[in-house]
């Protein structure tokens, strides 16, 4: 029986075909008969290479164009998968976090995977996803944000390795590669003649991102018409090159899936395929992303470990099942137990804790979660020992914004010299009346008496540092010398 499944030009219309015949049609219909065909597979092919099994755990979504050989080929031996990510900024964001994790899984499954940065692509964009058309990026920036990208990447898989692959088994290598290496030799007349010819303009025209484009009052460049043709040509070359079959993506790349499905299997006969990861999406229902503007990075020059780690300890308890799912590699028993655990006390949110170090451990690797466990503490907790455990560099981070005043230690300095040095009171009356009214606090705690003199391990602390508050929130930093 000969099943395939198509996506019309919506995001939410499927055909499903079995031997020409149409099947089905209908969104949760052929996505829940995939799932319950995959893990029926899942019994009759004993490896646990046969990746489609993490449809349990929410990660692939959908599958193109032939439900019913991936199974088999994936079960066959070690496949070579890809998965592309365009340098349009100059860092990734948790959105791309989950193609990485897809990756990661495929890679733990005993598959070859690749990353590949978009290097040529991302000066053309892509139209997916984007309601106008993108503002064009200098080769220059393009680059370095490739170079920032592919860093990420390779600490990510080094992590994984590192923190998370307990098997003696030796992991498959990742490959990192750009399509800039193959793009910058090419001769745009053997590109046209060769790839422009094998597609068809309905296709072509039929994908969801031209259609948007095309019905919007800007229109469409030809430059981002021709998008899909470049991310084909990848999984072309890639195909050739390493024998790759697989492309991952979100489920914004399925037209583009879909078009290097077509031009491998009318240039050498042969079927690829598609896997599509779910989109991650803010509270509001938006895609979390560049575009969208409220992505979560994972470089630590623009999200911190610490704000890394707040964004998943706050997510809601609705959501931590499916996000233990998605964002770690725990097995789904040991989910269960956490799941277990949290729900008898939801408050200690441990089910957010394993989520947040689970996460910062593969992005930020172990430095990364203890600083950002260290300075959690040290904003949570009152005690001037949470405050010690940080160097001036994360105290500086912890509390942005804080003034920061170098100060010589003179014999009998009291706090009251030191507040004056620090100018974080009003002159006069004012200021006294804060401090009687026990508005300023040193190391997190409340000031009582301020003629006494400084005192190092209560005042002081033992990284040569003072936490002055004054009110609710505004932090003064003393350096010592
Ligand atoms: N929020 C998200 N959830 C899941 N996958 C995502 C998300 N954002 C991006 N991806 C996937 O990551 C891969 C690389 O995407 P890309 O680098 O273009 O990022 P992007 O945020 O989608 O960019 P832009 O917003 O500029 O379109 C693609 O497969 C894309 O579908
Ligand atoms: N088009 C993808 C990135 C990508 C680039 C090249 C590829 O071959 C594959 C994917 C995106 O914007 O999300």
């Amino acid at each position: 029986m000969a099943a395939s499944m198509m996506r019309t030009t919506g995001v939410n219309i499927f055909l499903m075909f079995v031997n020409g015949k149409l099947l089905c049609r209908g969104r949760r219909q052929v996505v829940a008969s995939l799932t319950s065909q995959y893990l029926l597979k899942r019994r009759c092919y004993s490896s646990r290479r046969n990746i489609l099994t993490l449809t349990e755990r929410g990660i692939f979504q959908d599958i193109f164009p032939d439900t019913s050989d991936l199974p088999k080929v994936l079960s066959s031996g070690p496949q070579c998968i890809y998965c592309g990510f365009d340098p349009t900024a100059d860092s990734l964001h948790i959105g791309n976090l989950l193609a990485i994790i897809a990756l990661l899984h495929c890679q733990r499954a005993g598959h070859n995977p690749i990353a590949l940065i978009g290097g040529a692509t991302a000066l053309i964009g892509d139209p997916s996803g984007k309601t106008t058309e993108r503002t064009p990026l200098e080769s220059s920036v393009v680059q370095s944000n490739a170079a920032s990208i592919k860093s990420s990447l390779q600490r990510i898989f080094t992590n994984h390795e590192r923190y998370f692959w307990k098997e003696d088994k030796q992991l498959p290598k990742i490959r990192i590669m750009d399509n800039k290496s193959w793009y910058k030799d090419m001769n745009v007349l053997r590109f046209l003649a060769g790839v422009g010819r094998q597609l068809r303009m309905g296709k072509l025209l039929s994908r969801q991102s031209v259609q948007t484009r095309l019905a919007s009052s800007q229109g469409m460049s030809f430059a981002e018409f021709s998008y899909q043709l470049f991310q084909a040509y990848d999984f072309l070359h890639l195909h050739h090159e390493y024998g790759c079959l697989i492309q991952l993506g979100g489920t914004d790349q399925l037209g583009n899936l879909m078009t290097g499905h077509e031009l491998v299997k009318r240039v050498t006969g042969k079927d690829v395929y598609g896997i599509v990861i779910p989109l991650v999406t803010s509270s509001t229902g938006d895609k979390l992303g560049k575009t969208a503007g409220n992505a979560v990075w994972i470089n630590e020059e623009k999200t911190s470990a610490l704000d890394l780690y707040q964004h998943f300890l706050r997510l809601p308890d609705a959501d931590m099942e499916h996000y233990l799912k998605l964002f770690t590699l725990l097995p789904l028993n040991e989910i269960a137990d956490v799941m277990r655990l949290h729900k008898k006390t939801p408050k200690n949110r441990k089910a957010q804790e394993k989520l947040a170090e689970q996460v910062l451990l593969l992005v930020h690797g172990e430095i990364g979660l203890d600083r950002a466990l260290r300075q959690t503490e040290a904003l949570y907790h009152t005690s001037p020992a949470s405050l010690e455990q940080l160097n001036d560099a994360e105290i500086t981070e912890l509390f942005q914004g804080a003034t920061v005043t170098r100060l010589l230690l003179e014999p009998g300095f009291s706090i009251a010299q030191m507040l004056d040095r620090v100018k974080c009171l009003p002159q006069g009356h004012k200021g006294d009346l804060i401090l009687s009214a026990g508005g300023v606090y040193i190391n997190n705690q409340r000031v009582t008496d301020a003629s006494r003199v400084l005192i190092k391990d209560e005042h002081i602390l033992a990284n040569g540092l003072t936490l002055i508050r004054v009110g609710k929130k505004n932090y003064y930093i003393v350096k010592w010398v």
